[in-house]
């Protein structure tokens, strides 16, 4: 109801509305909402730079009462040393005054010293005199007010007297006082006094003579050592820090392991905005962590694996998914327990499909074969032909893959990646897969001859090629490479590989080219060179993630310290990983007992990555190698006795001479000239055992083999002078 005026009546006041009236404009634009004033208050006190960083957060609140704490218990000490400094600045100063030392000097500098002594010495002992009569005014003067207010004035007269030598004592810019020849220990001391933070970024050069550095955040407790951030003056790159640690880390008198300098990106951050980190000690000298995956009863595959700690103790993960990752070092360094670290997250995975390599063939993977799907431990030519057939079937899968993914749905498949979902999907056939593989430089250096689309070359070079293929497209279709190396040299892994692998993890390798390898190009200019860490650390290297870690999105690279997983904690985990398979149903291949070999498409595999089809360099093809006579024909008579091992090692000469009908001394002649020596053996004959001159069957085996592999190589090299 409205009252002649169009207002509301018989409604509460608060929601009467003045009724619009005909042809009246209408703002629909709410008012601007006012922000109370105690909001307002809150803002400017929390962005003011005038409010002090401890009133504003915790953090440097508990920080400065604990520096109150410290100076309130240091300054009786300080106290005196500036007593001390102040005394000895006092005598300093009178004896100069005794002795006229300004006039003195200036004399001396005239030459006319001995002009001027009677008037020095004049003055000297009129000054003894002053200072005579000075000392006994003051004690008369002392003494009489003693005996008239009682002790209290010595007491008064001192603290008077300390104050001010306290004063004349203090530590201030150009104070006079003697600098101590070896000062006294760095460490620590630039938490106290930031000048001398100053002049260690000045001494490492890293700031010029007449810059200074602001502090953005001062000296606080952060873990087990003391964190600061500060901002270089305009022009200095923060990166420079990060590149010149090891300078700066001498200036500041810390071993440079203890000592994490970043660069602050983002919106706290900028260019020359670095953020410190000073371990109290080497935070690599204590007993390592165990993995803290041994607390979890399983693990999600797409989330990133515990993996290390960096040196402040914040714990770092590996992001797997969709990635490749290879870790290189020298011999035991700690890279199997790297690798087998990345392994178990994705073990403690009941939909993850592992395919395991262990090329090192010791008992480091044993544990892993009762829930790979593939495995292998070996590091003879066949492990190597049977790897080479994991790569095409799993090139194979990740095609199928792709093409599986065309007919999916958008809101199944929204981009031409798997999704979690995707990949617990039994019915797509697409689980995370990982391939495992430990000294993978095994068979990327392997000689045996392929040939592929009718060209030959060697088994090593096919599986670099299969890998880079694999290590470029089938992350997004879910299949995970993972490949850790002994010898990281640039000949060993092909630079199109490296170049591929989006994870690198760098042990302590012997020099900074190795380390580059691993880690990329220049890596060593920007401060992160693995050959510097220190052979005690193992289990230490230098992390370069693709991903987001802890450490932030931005950081290139840090230094991280593994988790420690012995065999007992790993042999646990690959426990939990079969029973975790068991119960969902996805124990497949070698882990179920399934030996049933891939049915492999050689032909569009290699078409695939470009090559024709691989044909293993197999006993049958290896005998259609002609061999150069009389080789051949020992070879078609013993035929089966070379084939089968069948218990005959030892031919007599005199049996070869009569099979082949050729003339004795030649046949010896040609047949050393492939390497095969006559020897002596026993054999049966109708008088029993006699000993004859002949031929072992061992070394036949092997003048054959060495002609047809050098038949081989030659073919080769026409292949490639071609
Ligand atoms: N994070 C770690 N903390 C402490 N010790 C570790 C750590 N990682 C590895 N180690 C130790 O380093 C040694 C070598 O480890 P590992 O076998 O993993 O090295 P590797 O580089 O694979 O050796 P190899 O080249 O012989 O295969 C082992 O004795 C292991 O206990």
């Amino acid at each position: 109801m409205t009252n002649p005026d169009g207002e509301l009546v018989g409604v509460d006041a608060s929601l009467r509305v003045r009724a619009v009236l005909e042809g009246e404009f209408v703002n629909d634009v709410p008012p601007p909402v006012r922000t109370p004033w105690r909001r307002q208050a809150v803002n400017w006190w929390r962005c003011s730079p005038r409010v002090p960083l401890w009133a504003k957060d915790r953090v440097h609140a508990v920080q400065a009462v604990k520096d109150l704490v410290v100076a309130v218990l240091r300054s009786p000490f300080r106290f005196m040393g500036a007593v001390v400094r102040g005394l000895v600045v006092a005598v300093r100063w009178w004896r100069s005054w005794v002795t006229v030392r300004d006039y003195r000097e200036a004399a001396e500098q005239s030459e006319k010293l001995a002009d001027k002594f009677t008037d020095i010495r004049e003055l000297t002992l009129f000054r003894w005199k002053v200072t005579g009569a000075i000392v006994l005014t003051v004690a008369v003067v002392v003494a009489v007010l003693d005996l008239v207010y009682g002790h209290r004035v010595f007491w008064i007269a001192g603290v008077v007297v300390a104050v001010a030598l306290a004063i004349l004592g203090r530590r201030k810019d150009g104070s006079p006082g003697r600098k101590a020849v070896l000062a006294g220990p760095r460490t620590l001391t630039w938490t106290m006094d930031p000048q001398v933070l100053v002049d260690a970024f000045r001494d490492a050069k890293l700031i010029g003579k007449d810059e200074t550095l602001r502090l953005v955040d001062r000296a606080t407790r952060r873990g087990e050592g003391w964190a600061i951030t500060v901002d270089l003056p305009a022009t200095r790159k923060a990166a420079d820090v990060v590149k010149h640690r090891e300078a700066l880390a001498s200036a500041l008198a810390v071993d440079e392991i203890q000592l994490s300098v970043e660069r602050v990106r983002g919106n706290g951050g900028h260019a020359g905005r670095v953020a410190m980190w000073v371990a109290d000690e080497d935070p690599y000298a204590k007993p390592p962590i165990r993995t803290p995956l041994l607390g979890v009863h399983r693990w999600d595959a797409w989330r990133p694996v515990p993996f290390g700690t960096d040196a402040r103790g914040r714990r770092i993960d590996l992001p797997l998914v969709w990635t490749s990752v290879l870790i290189g070092a020298i011999p035991r360094q700690g890279k199997t327990m790297a690798e087998r670290l990345a392994a178990a997250g994705l073990i403690l995975d009941p939909h993850t499909r592992l395919y395991v390599a262990d090329f090192k063939n010791g008992k480091d993977w044993k544990a892993a074969e009762q829930v790979a799907h593939r495995f292998m431990s070996g590091d003879d030519s066949e492990h190597v032909l049977a790897f080479l057939d994991w790569l095409v079937e799993l090139v194979a899968d990740v095609q199928g893959r792709y093409r599986r993914m065309q007919d999916l749905d958008d809101l199944t498949c929204p981009e031409s990646k798997v999704t979690p979902d995707m990949s617990r999907d039994p019915s797509l056939d697409m689980p995370i897969t990982a391939l495992v593989v430990d000294e993978v430089q095994i068979p990327l250096e392997d000689r045996t001859p392929v040939e592929v689309q009718g060209k030959k070359l060697t088994a090593g070079e096919y599986i670099g090629e299969l890998l880079t293929w694999l290590a470029k497209k089938a992350p997004a279709a879910g299949v995970i490479l993972v490949l850790a190396t002994q010898r990281p040299d640039s000949k060993t892994i092909p630079s199109s590989l490296r170049a591929v692998l989006g994870s690198r993890f760098a042990l302590r390798v012997m020099d900074w080219r190795d380390s580059n390898i691993i880690l990329g190009e220049q890596m060593n200019t920007r401060g992160y060179d693995s050959s510097r860490l220190l052979p005690s650390h193992k289990g230490v290297g230098i992390l370069r993630p693709d991903g987001e870690t802890q450490a932030g999105v931005d950081v290139l690279a840090l230094i991280v310290r593994t988790f420690y997983m012995p065999n007992e904690d790993w042999r646990e985990i690959c426990q939990r990983g079969r029973a975790l398979r068991e119960a969902e149903g996805t124990l497949t291949g070698h882990a179920a007992g399934q030996t049933a070999q891939p049915v492999l498409d050689h032909a569009s595999v290699a078409k695939a990555i470009g090559k024709g089809t691989p044909v293993p360099a197999d006993t049958e093809r290896v005998d259609e190698i002609a061999l150069p006579e009389p080789l051949a024909s020992v070879a078609d008579y013993l035929a089966d006795g070379l084939a089968n091992d069948d218990g005959r090692d030892f031919v007599p000469t005199a049996e070869l001479v009569d099979a082949l009908g050729v003339e004795p001394k030649g046949f010896g002649l040609d047949m050393s000239a492939f390497g095969c020596r006559p020897t002596r053996d026993r054999v049966p004959t109708e008088d029993g055992m006699k000993q004859v001159r002949g031929y072992a069957i061992a070394d036949i085996r092997a003048a054959i083999e060495r002609v047809r592999d050098a038949a081989v190589i030659e073919a080769e090299m026409i292949d490639d002078d071609q």
